[in-house]
């Protein structure tokens, strides 16, 4: 049962914009004293799986809710646990998602205030979500209230650094070039952007609702409480299948899952989640053998660590699914090239010959990895403006290497020929190894950065960086070790 003051909560956290060449919401912490090193939105939450017991849940006997360390609080084996064994399960009604229907129990009505703030508000499928999950957390009564009670206070995660640490980030795009798109402060500064906007939307459809039917319980909401609830989302939720039409038809929705999403991530996970189709249950079962202590984990996906640290607030070290997009610029090429000492580059200049194998071999290497039509392609193409992936499980994106078989060629049918094998050898010649002096500060400063006293968003913000440049000294020793093995034939005519 929910405490009257559950519905006091949702104003914990308060929007404060900064106008800084970045933007970021700061948290003003609960005045409330916390119990817990990570504190929950209740000062003293509801026993968790004891309620998941009660509402008709599963849990196994061996289980229970830990400090895991850095990780926040995690889900743990109290004694040896066998493998395949049921850890947990959820019965249909306790996972929370947005669902609407006018006769089922626990769906939102589609008439209801929250629908009409849904219907009248531009977002996403995660956005309606953290609306559903404010309402619950405003609600006196609110079937959720012990979960929500569970859930972290605040988030860790870049929306709410200062500026200052968002500038770590920056530093990064002084290395060549980085795709502006995908820069942290970019994304950090567009998301922030949309939850002011957001604030701006919702509170203008709810000057005109009645109080009787404010889905906030007549509570206010601004971009910090959305970003609280948008940040739930983003870290805790699974996306899930729907199954009905009230669902959504068959597209990937998020669903919370109360006590499930204690399970901290690992790509090499002890536990996966199951649906049991004939029961409408949702299950965790171990993997391996799980022992006393250790952490029930589940893989989140085989993410970069940009999304890790955007959406989770972590970042994982020696992350095989991390990248650097770069931006085939030529000029900038070019300087890395002849500081590299590779004769007459002409990346920024290429003969037509050149420009045309340049083309060709791009539009076929997009043609595999784009649905987009070639004509969209064409002016992309033609102006050599092109992004390319360097690190993850291919390491080099076919795209600049083939770029490299046509520019760094002097003959025509040589450069048509040669094969990508070949091409490796070109990058020893390094027209990017050179860039790895332009980073801002070396990998040892760094790691003796992360050794002082320094705020948890100052270590995020050293640790991505730090991983950044690990993945790509790593890239340069695994292409120079392909080059060592190539016969000397191999080597383009330049
Ligand atoms: C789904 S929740 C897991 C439960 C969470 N630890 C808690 O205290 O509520 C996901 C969050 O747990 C933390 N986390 C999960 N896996 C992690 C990992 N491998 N490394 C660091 N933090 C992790 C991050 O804060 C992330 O946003």
């Amino acid at each position: 049962m929910a405490s009257a003051t559950a519905s006091k909560l949702l104003l914990t956290a308060t929007a404060d914009f900064l106008s800084s060449s970045t933007c970021s919401l700061r948290h003003r912490r609960a005045l409330a004293v916390s119990a817990s090193r990570y504190p929950r939105i209740a000062p003293f939450p509801q026993d968790l799986v004891g309620w998941v017991k009660r509402e008709g849940g599963f849990v196994h006997p061996k289980l229970k809710i830990a400090d895991g360390g850095e990780y926040g609080l995690t889900l743990v084996a109290s004694e040896d646990i066998p493998r395949g064994s049921r850890l947990v399960a959820l019965p249909e009604r306790l996972t929370l998602r947005l669902r609407w229907s006018q006769d089922d129990d626990c769906a939102d009505r589609p008439d209801s205030p929250l629908s009409q703030l849904v219907k009248r508000v531009p977002g996403t499928v995660g956005n309606e979500m953290g609306l559903k999950l404010l309402q619950e957390r405003a609600k006196t009564g609110s079937l959720w209230w012990p979960y929500i009670s569970n859930l972290p206070e605040a988030f860790d995660i870049p929306i709410f650094f200062s500026g200052e640490d968002i500038k770590t980030y920056s530093m990064l795009l002084l290395f060549i070039s980085f795709k502006h798109a995908f820069s942290i402060p970019y994304q950090v500064n567009k998301r922030c952007r949309f939850l002011l906007a957001f604030e701006k939307d919702v509170k203008s459809v709810l000057e005109d609702v009645d109080p009787g039917d404010h889905p906030f319980s007549g509570q206010d909401v601004n971009a910090s409480s959305l970003g609280w609830a948008m940040s739930a989302v983003s870290s805790r939720a699974f996306r899930l299948r729907c199954k009905t039409p009230q669902d959504g038809s068959g597209a990937d929705v998020p669903v919370l899952l109360p006590l499930i999403d204690m399970c901290n991530h690992s790509f090499n996970p002890n536990a996966v989640i199951v649906e049991e189709k004939d029961n409408q249950k949702l299950l965790v079962v171990s993997k391996t053998s799980i022992e006393t202590d250790v952490p029930v984990t589940l893989n989140y996906g085989s993410l970069t660590n940009d999304f890790f640290l955007l959406d989770y607030g972590f970042v994982i070290s020696s992350n095989p699914h991390d990248h650097v997009e770069l931006k085939y610029d030529g000029v900038l090429l070019d300087a890395a090239a002849i500081a590299a000492g590779v004769p007459s580059p002409s990346f920024s200049s290429p003969t037509e010959w050149q420009r045309e194998i340049l083309s060709s071999s791009i539009y076929m290497e997009m043609e595999l990895f784009s649905s987009v039509s070639l004509k969209m392609l064409r002016p992309l193409t033609s102006a050599l403006l092109v992004q390319v992936n360097l690190g993850g499980e291919e390491k080099v994106d076919g795209r600049l290497l083939a770029a490299f078989r046509a520019v760094l060629s002097d003959d025509r049918e040589a450069a048509q020929k040669s094969d990508l094998s070949t091409l490796m050898s070109l990058s020893a010649e390094a027209p990017w190894e050179p860039q790895l002096r332009h980073f801002p500060t070396k990998i040892m400063e760094d790691e003796s950065i992360l050794k002082g006293d320094i705020s948890e968003s100052t270590r995020l913000a050293v640790e991505f960086r730090l991983q950044k440049k690990l993945m790509i000294v790593d890239l340069m020793r695994e292409l120079t070790r392909r080059v060592k093995v190539l016969p000397k034939e191999a080597f383009l005519n330049r």
